[in-house]
C-alpha cells in the first residue's frame, strides 16, 4: 500500500517558481529520502502535502485520503518535523510537549519521557534557555510523542551533534521498525544513504530521478580509477556513459553506466599500472545528475 501519493503537484508563489509537476509515492514501511540542493523545492513540497500551503495544481493522498479534504484528520496519524521550529519562549519544554500532546487522544506521558531520555533533553528548561541543537531535540520529541504512523521530516539533523544524530537515526530505525513509515528531506547526502531505501531527487523544483538506493550504487555507475605508464588525454574517454572525469595525466578517474564490456575494451587499449573499480557513494551519483541535467540544457 502506499502511504503517501503525490500527483502532478505544482506551487507557484506568485509568477516566482516553487515546485513543478512533482511525482512520486511513499510505500508503507519505506524510510524515503528526498534529497536536493538548497531551494530545490524540498520544503515546498513537504509543507504542501502537510496542507499548510495549499498547491496551484495536483493532488497528494496519505493513507489514500485527499491531503485538502481530510488534512485534521489525517494530521492526527502524522509526525511533522519543520525545517525551522518556533516556540514560545517562555514556556518550559514539559508544558509545551504535554500541550502538543493534548491534541491526541491518548495518553503521551510516558513516550515523553522515554524520547527525552534517549534524547537527552531535559523537560524542566524554559524554551528560551535552549540552544539551537536542543530547540531542535524538542522539534523531535514533539514530532513524535504520539507515535505517529508517518513521519515526516524536513532537514532533521541540522544543528544536533553526531552522537545525537547516530541516536536519532536509531531512533528513527526503532520506529519504522514498529511500523511507522518515514520520509525525510535533506541535502547530507550521506545521511540519506544510510538511513533510506528509496531516494527521490529533486532540482529547481524538477523531479530529476526517484530509485532505490541501491539501484543508484551497483547498477547504474561504477567510478573506475586508472593509473596508466603514458600521460592520457581525458579526450580518449568521450565514450557514451562516461562522466565526473578527473584527470592529472597518469591518473584519471571517473563515473561509467552502461556496457561495461564497452569500457572493458576501451582500457585493455592501454598501458595500465593499475585499476580500481568500486561504487560511487551518493554524492558523486547526485553530481552526476546534475551535470547531465545541466549539459542538456
Ligand atoms: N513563501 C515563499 N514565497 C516565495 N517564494 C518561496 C517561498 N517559499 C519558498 N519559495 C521559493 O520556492 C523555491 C523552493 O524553496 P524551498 O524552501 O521549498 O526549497 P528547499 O529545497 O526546501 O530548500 P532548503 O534546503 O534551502 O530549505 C525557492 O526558489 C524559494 O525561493
Amino acid at each position: 500500500m502506499n502511504v503517501i501519493e503525490i500527483k502532478n503537484l505544482t506551487k507557484r508563489y506568485g509568477n516566482a517558481r516553487g515546485i513543478e509537476d512533482i511525482s512520486f509515492h511513499v510505500e508503507e514501511g519505506e524510510i524515503f529520502g528526498f534529497i536536493g540542493p538548497n531551494g530545490a523545492g524540498k520544503s515546498t513540497t513537504l509543507r504542501t502535502l502537510l496542507s499548510i500551503i495549499f498547491p496551484t495544481s495536483g493532488s497528494a493522498t496519505i493513507f489514500g485520503k485527499d491531503v485538502i479534504k481530510h488534512g485534521p484528520e489525517i494530521k492526527k496519524q502524522i509526525g511533522y518535523l519543520p525545517s525551522e521550529v518556533f516556540y514560545y519562549d517562555k514556556m518550559k519544554v514539559k508544558d509545551l510537549l504535554n500541550y502538543s500532546a493534548s491534541f491526541y487522544k491518548k495518553d503521551c506521558r510516558k513516550r515523553i519521557h522515554e524520547l527525552a531520555e534517549i534524547m537527552d533533553l531535559n523537560l524542566n528548561k524554559r524554551i528560551e534557555d535552549l540552544s539551537y541543537g536542543n530547540r531542535k531535540k524538542v522539534g523531535i520529541v514533539q514530532g513524535m510523542l504520539h507515535e505517529p504512523k508517518l513521519i515526516i521530516l524536513d532537514e532533521p539533523t541540522g544543528g544536533l551533534d553526531p552522537l545525537m544524530q547516530q541516536k536519532f537515526f536509531d531512533l528513527l530505525k526503532e520506529e519504522n521498525k514498529k511500523g511507522a513509515t518515514i520520509l525525510f528531506s535533506s541535502h547530507i547526502l550521506s545521511e540519506v544513504q544510510k538511513m533510506c531505501d528509496r531516494v527521490a531527487i529533486i532540482k529547481e523544483g524538477e523531479l530529476i530521478t526517484v530509485e532505490k538506493i541501491s539501484t543508484l550504487q551497483e547498477n547504474n555507475h561504477k567510478k573506475i580509477k586508472i593509473e596508466t605508464k603514458q600521460p592520457v588525454d581525458a579526450g580518449w574517454f568521450a565514450v557514451d556513459g562516461v562522466t565526473n572525469i578527473e584527470s592529472d595525466g597518469h591518473k584519471i578517474s571517473f563515473l561509467y553506466s552502461g556496457n561495461i564490456n564497452i569500457i572493458m575494451k576501451k582500457l585493455a587499449e592501454m598501458e595500465l599500472s593499475n585499476l580500481w573499480v568500486d561504487e560511487p557513494d551518493l554524492e558523486e551519483i547526485f553530481l552526476h545528475y546534475y551535470e547531465k541535467e545541466e549539459g542538456s540544457k
